[in-house]
C-alpha cells in the first residue's frame, strides 16, 4: 500500500522547490500526499496529478497528523519544536523528515546527505530511527563539493570565506532583495540620467537611493543590493555567527567523524539569489598532487563537476548566474596556495535550495517510501 505522506510548509521556498522537483521525478506517483498550512486551511491545495485532495487542512490538527506514514516539514524550526515533540510524546512512529535545524543535533537524528553518508543513513533504518533531517545549505553545499577530499581522509582542517545567497533568509528576503534592486534602478532611470550624466553622479543618486528612508530593509535591517552583511544567523558566545558554528558541527555528524576535524571561517550575505559560493583554504593531511586532488574531487558523485583554473573556464561555469536553478556543484581555482605543499585553495558553488535544501529530503523521501 502507498505510505501517506503529510507535506508542511510545501508552499515556502525550499517546499516549492521540492515540489517541483518531486513533480519532475514522478515521486507523487508512489506516494498517498496531504497537504497542511499553518495560515490558509481550507485554501487549495496545489495542483499535482493524481492528488484528489482539494483544500489545505490545518498544519496544528495532531489528530489528522498523527494518522500519517510520514510528515516532511520545510516549515520552520518553530513549527517542529511545537508539533515534532507533541507527536512523539502521543507515540507517532513515523518518520519526521525536516529541512529545518531543529532537530539536526539530537542523538536520535540523522542529518541526510546521502551522497556522502549513506552508510550512516542505512545504520539508522537497522536502528529504528525514524527522524531525518536536511543539513545547513552551507554545510551540505561544501560536502558535494569536497566528498571526494574528505571520503580519502586527508583533510586536516578547512577555512571558508561564503557568499551566500538571500533566498537562505526565505522568501521574504529573496522578495526585498530584488525590490532594494529595482528600488535603485527606478530613482536612477526616473532621473533619465542614464544618457545625460557622468558615472559618479548616476552613482550619487544610486547612493541616495540606498541612504533614503524608503529604501526597502524591513527584514534585513540594512541594504543588501550593491552591499553585503558578514553575519548570518544569531551570535555564538565566542564571537562565531551560528551559521559559522554549524559548519564544523554539522560536517562532523554527517561524516561521522573518528578525529573531529576543525572548520573555521566567515559567513556573509551577498545579493546572489538562490546560489551559496564559498572559497577554501584547505590543510591536507600530506603533500598530495593536484592531479590527485582533482581526480578525487570530480570522480566523487554525479554532480561535482572540476572547473579548469582558467579565467575563461572559471566566468563561464563557477558563477550563481551559471549555476542557479541546476544540481550541479562546480568546483574550481584549484591550486597549492604559497603557505606551503600541504595548502590548497578551491572555489565552489551550489544552489542552496537544491542540493542545499530540497534535494536531500526528496531523496530521503524515497529512500523512506521504499522501507
Ligand atoms: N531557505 C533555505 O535555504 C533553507 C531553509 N531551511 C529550512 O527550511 C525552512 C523553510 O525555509 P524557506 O522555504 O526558505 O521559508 P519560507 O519563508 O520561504 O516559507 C516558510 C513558510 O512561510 C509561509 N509563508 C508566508 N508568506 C509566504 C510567502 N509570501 N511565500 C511563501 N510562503 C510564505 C508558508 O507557510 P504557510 O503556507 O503554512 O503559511 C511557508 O511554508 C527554514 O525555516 C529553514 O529552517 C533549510 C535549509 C536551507
Ligand atoms: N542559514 C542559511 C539557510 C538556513 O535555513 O540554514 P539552516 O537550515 O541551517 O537554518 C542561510 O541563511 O543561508
Amino acid at each position: 500500500m502507498k505510505k501517506s505522506v503529510g507535506f508542511i510548509g510545501w508552499r515556502g521556498m525550499v517546499g516549492s522547490v521540492l515540489l517541483d522537483r518531486m513533480q519532475k521525478n514522478n515521486d507523487f506517483k508512489k506516494i498517498k500526499p496531504v497537504f497542511f498550512t499553518t495560515s490558509q486551511v481550507g485554501h487549495k491545495t496545489p495542483s499535482i496529478l493524481g492528488c484528489s485532495q482539494s483544500f489545505l487542512e490545518d498544519a496544528y490538527n495532531i489528530e489528522h497528523l498523527k494518522e500519517l506514514d510520514i510528515i516532511l516539514s520545510c516549515q520552520g524550526t518553530k513549527y517542529t519544536l511545537i508539533i515534532y515533540k507533541k507527536l512523539r510524546k502521543i507515540g507517532w512512529k513515523g518518520y519526521w523528515i525536516d529541512a529545518s535545524s531543529a532537530l539536526r543535533l539530537k542523538n536520535n537524528s540523522i542529518i541526510v546527505l546521502d551522497p556522502i553518508n549513506m552508510n550512516s543513513i542505512n545504520c539508522a533504518l537497522q536502528k529504528n530511527i525514524k527522524t531525518f533531517v536536511g543539513g545547513n545549505c552551507t554545510v551540505s553545499l561544501m560536502l558535494m563539493a569536497l566528498g571526494g577530499l574528505f571520503q580519502k581522509n586527508i583533510v586536516d582542517w578547512v577555512t571558508v570565506s561564503t557568499y551566500q545567497a538571500v533566498s537562505g533568509g526565505g522568501a521574504k528576503y529573496m522578495l526585498e532583495t530584488l525590490k532594494q534592486m529595482g528600488y535603485i534602478y527606478n530613482k536612477i532611470s526616473l532621473n533619465n540620467t542614464l544618457l545625460n550624466k557622468g558615472v559618479l553622479e548616476i552613482e550619487k543618486i544610486a547612493r541616495d537611493a540606498v541612504q533614503d528612508r524608503f529604501f526597502p530593509k524591513k527584514y534585513f535591517t540594512v541594504p543588501l543590493a550593491g552591499s553585503l552583511i558578514p553575519w548570518i544567523d544569531i551570535p555564538m558566545k565566542n564571537g562565531q555567527s551560528k551559521e559559522e558554528w554549524k559548519g564544523a558541527v554539522e560536517t562532523n555528524k554527517i561524516l561521522d567523524s573518528k578525529n573531529y576535524i576543525p572548520i573555521d571561517g566567515t559567513c556573509v550575505r551577498v545579493d546572489s539569489l538562490r546560489c551559496h559560493s564559498q572559497s577554501f583554504v584547505i590543510k591536507l593531511k600530506n603533500n598530495i598532487s593536484i592531479k590527485d586532488i582533482e581526480l578525487w574531487i570530480d570522480s566523487h558523485n554525479p554532480w561535482v563537476k572540476l572547473i579548469k583554473n582558467t579565467p575563461e573556464d572559471t566566468k563561464k561555469n563557477l558563477t550563481p548566474a551559471a549555476v542557479t536553478g541546476t544540481l550541479n556543484i562546480p568546483i574550481g581555482r584549484v591550486r597549492k596556495l604559497n603557505l606551503g605543499k600541504n595548502y590548497i585553495t578551491a572555489f565552489s558553488v551550489g544552489d542552496q535550495l537544491l542540493w542545499g535544501a530540497a534535494e536531500p529530503l526528496r531523496r530521503i523521501l524515497n529512500i523512506l517510501i521504499s522501507q
